[in-house]
C-alpha cells in the first residue's frame, strides 16, 4: 500500500492493521519530522520496522519513482489541491482491482454547498467528477470522517 500524507501515523496504523502480516506500507510526507513521529508510533503500536517504508519528499516528486502496478491500495491525505494529480499517479501504481482512497472530500460540506468556494473546494469537485466519469474506476463515496472517496481500478 501507498500512503500520501503520513502525518502523525494514525491512518498508517489503521492501514497496517488491515494488511496481511507480510504487507508493507510505503508512506510519503513532505515533512521529515512527521515521518520520524510516525515511525515511532508504528513501533509503539507493535509493527516491525520492515512493515513500513518512509519516504520524505513532495508527493509529486516521489510517486513517479514507485513501481507501476505494484500496489493494492493508495490512500491520499495530503495536499487537496494535488488530489487530481495523485489520482493520475494512482491509476499507474495500482494493480487491476486495487483501490484509491481520498480523505476529506466533503471539505466540511463545502463540496456540495452553493455559492463561491475556494480553489481547494473547486479542485475537490473536479476530483469527484473525474472519478465518477472515469471508465477505469468503480467509485464509492463514504460518509466517514470528512468524506472518504474510494474507487476500485477495473
Ligand atoms: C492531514 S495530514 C495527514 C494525516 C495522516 N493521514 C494521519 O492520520 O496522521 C497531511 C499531511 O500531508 C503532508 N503533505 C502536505 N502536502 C504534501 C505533499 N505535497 N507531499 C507530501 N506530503 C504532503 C503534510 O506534511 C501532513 O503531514
Amino acid at each position: 500500500m501507498v500512503e500520501i500524507g503520513t502525518g502523525t501515523g494514525v491512518s498508517g496504523i489503521h492501514l497496517l492493521q488491515g494488511m496481511r502480516p507480510d504487507g508493507v506500507l510505503t508512506t510519503v510526507d513532505i515533512e521529515p519530522e512527521r515521518l520520524q513521529f510516525a515511525r515511532q508510533a508504528f513501533r509503539t503500536a507493535g509493527f516491525a520496522a520492515n512493515r513500513a517504508r518512509f519516504i520524505p519528499g513532495h508527493a509529486l516528486d516521489v510517486l513517479p519513482r514507485l513501481t507501476d502496478g505494484g500496489y493494492d491500495l493508495v490512500f491520499c491525505d495530503a495536499d487537496r489541491l494535488e488530489y487530481l494529480a495523485y489520482l493520475a499517479e494512482s491509476l499507474r501504481l495500482l494493480r487491476p482491482g486495487g483501490l484509491v482512497c481520498f480523505a476529506g472530500v466533503f471539505a466540511g460540506g463545502r463540496t456540495v454547498g452553493s455559492g463561491p468556494q475556494p480553489t481547494e473546494v473547486l479542485k475537490l469537485r473536479e476530483l469527484l467528477r473525474a472519478v465518477r466519469e472515469s471508465e477505469e474506476l468503480m467509485p464509492a463515496l463514504l460518509p466517514a470522517g470528512d468524506g472518504l472517496l474510494c474507487a476500485a481500478r477495473r
